[in-house]
């Protein structure tokens, strides 16, 4: 069996049951429901807008839904603790521009309760997955907006969680980096590590074993790339997405 084998495991790593939130009269999630099994790399999909960093934020506790559950590895969000349980990666960099690269992974470590040898090896393995392991002690203000989205994620991968969230992490990286990155996620998920992302990048939807389509608040479709080409009788994932998403098609 598999490690991404969605019956490897019977308890869901991420499982969202009738989630929806409001902003005023403005319904932005409605009644969302989707699982995400160990192992999984499961990508969120949707027009600029459709609610994917919402839902995201409910995962990890940053915002609390006004409808519906939301349980990460068994414990129901919102809850502190589990923030040491998984990796993180915001839309927008939250890093300290004044202190160096190395001083920003040292301060997340600690909130992980990372030292001594361990912490040493992990700054280095998790800047190298990035291929910034040459600029540790630069100072943040002067790295470029790729390469602060890069370290962003080296400090997601820092202390080894077993679940990652990662909102929209190659925007502003070169296709190179990109490849380089997403063959990390790979064997990450060949370790059994579950990913969940959010992406505009259809060749990217490709490579995750499930997705899900969001508009306007509402999972429009969910299932494997292959399936999702199916039901939205196309041939690629972006002309899928267009006829799932903007329902042109009955
Ligand atoms: N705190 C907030 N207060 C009011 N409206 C909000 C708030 N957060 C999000 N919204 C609204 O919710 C909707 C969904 O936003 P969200 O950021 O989740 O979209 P998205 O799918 O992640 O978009 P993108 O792909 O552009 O990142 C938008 O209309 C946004 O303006």
């Amino acid at each position: 069996m598999s490690a991404h084998d969605v019956s490897a495991s019977a308890v869901p790593v991420i499982d969202v049951q009738g989630v929806s939130r409001r902003f005023g009269s403005h319904t932005v999630l409605d009644d969302i429901s989707l699982q995400v099994a160990r192992g999984e790399l499961f990508g969120l999909l949707g027009p600029s807008g459709s609610g994917k960093t919402t839902l995201i934020k409910l995962m990890t506790g940053i915002d609390k839904a006004d409808g519906g559950t939301v349980r990460m590895l068994g414990e129901r969000m919102p809850k502190l603790a589990m923030l040491q349980r998984f990796g993180y990666m915001a839309q927008s960099d939250a890093l300290y521009n004044e202190l160096t690269a190395k001083e920003n992974l040292t301060f997340f470590a600690s909130l992980y309760g990372l030292k001594g040898e361990r912490l040493r090896s992990r700054m280095q393995a998790s800047m190298a997955v990035v291929h910034l392991e040459d600029h540790m002690n630069k100072t943040v203000s002067a790295y470029s907006g790729g390469m602060k989205r890069r370290l962003s994620l080296a400090i997601a991968l820092l202390h080894e969680p077993e679940l990652l969230v990662l909102d929209e992490p190659t925007v502003g990286i070169d296709p190179v980096l990109r490849q380089s990155i997403w063959q990390e996620l790979g064997e990450l998920r060949k370790g059994g590590t579950t990913i969940i992302l959010t992406t505009h990048v259809m060749d990217e939807a490709e490579k995750c074993d499930r997705l899900g389509l969001i508009r306007d608040g509402k999972l429009t479709a969910a299932g494997s790339p292959e399936a999702i080409k199916r039901q939205g009788r196309a041939a690629t994932i972006e002309e899928a997405f267009i006829t799932l998403g903007g329902g042109v098609r009955s």
